[in-house]
């Protein structure tokens, strides 16, 4: 599993690439703006200058509204400022067919650009408070409109995790759809050390993570603490190991 954290601006970039080793993708945010508010062209670009080289960057586009145009147009800033990841939030969208109609736009605006870029199709597990897409048609939407990943986070800050809003049986079928579509399967929501036992299991490929590694475990008033990202990816090696012992028990 890949761990993928996600800093603020350019001071909690460095922390992140002190603690470089224990992570795999830097995922440049903004979240005042919102769960996947996207931050400033020149954040991304100084944050990817900052960043050791083989390490990933990877911007959120937003929490987007349902304008495929607008929406496409940022993903592409994205993209020529230096992110190699580019996340976006379905926020605005309704409905799958509104969904693909904007990821589709997303990925030929991306690709088009960088062909190897990577870009994930984002939705919410508690997309019920906010009235957009199902999270379990997230899956399906990345595969019909090109995108290399389906996501889930959490739109609603409030203490409330991943699992609080589609439990792990519903996380387990997410994952087995993105896995037999050729997609790989992100999972965040205020992800603590306590779920890495059954994303492990689920066979997630990505867990997206802020709170759990800020000090205080406080995502807004906290700062990423490289120690914090080092312990967080022990728990990971440790749960990847004794599940990997237990399958070759059996
Ligand atoms: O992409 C991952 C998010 O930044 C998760 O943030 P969180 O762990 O504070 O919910």
């Amino acid at each position: 599993m890949l761990l993928l954290i996600s800093p603020d601006g350019v001071e909690e970039a460095l922390a992140c690439a002190e603690a470089a080793e224990h992570l795999d993708i830097v995922d440049v945010k903004k979240p005042d703006e919102g769960s996947l508010g996207a931050n400033f062209p020149w954040v991304i670009r100084e944050i990817r200058a900052a960043v050791p080289a083989d390490k990933p960057v990877s911007a959120t586009v937003g929490d987007v509204p349902y304008k495929p145009g607008t929406v496409a147009q940022a993903a592409l800033g994205a993209a020529v400022s230096g992110a190699t990841y580019i996340k976006v939030g379905l926020y605005g969208c309704g409905t799958p067919d509104q969904a693909i109609e904007v990821m589709r736009g997303v990925v030929r605006a991306v690709k088009d650009f960088r062909p190897d870029a990577f870009v994930v199709a984002s939705g919410y597990a508690d997309a019920h408070r906010i009235g957009c897409v199902n999270p379990l048609a997230l899956p399906d939407i990345a595969h019909r409109a090109g995108a290399d990943a389906a996501m889930l986070d959490t739109a609603v800050k409030d203490g409330t995790r991943l699992f609080d809003h589609v439990p792990p049986d519903a996380c387990a079928r997410f994952v087995q759809q993105a896995h037999a579509a050729g997609l790989l399967a992100a999972l965040a929501g205020s992800v603590k050390r306590e779920d890495l036992a059954t994303l492990t299991r689920i066979g997630t490929d990505i867990v997206g993570v802020r709170g759990a590694v800020c000090e205080g475990g406080d995502r807004d008033t906290g700062r990423i603490q490289p120690r914090l990202v080092a312990s967080f990816r022990a728990e990971m090696d440790r749960h990847a190991q004794e599940f990997a012992a237990t399958t070759a028990a059996r």
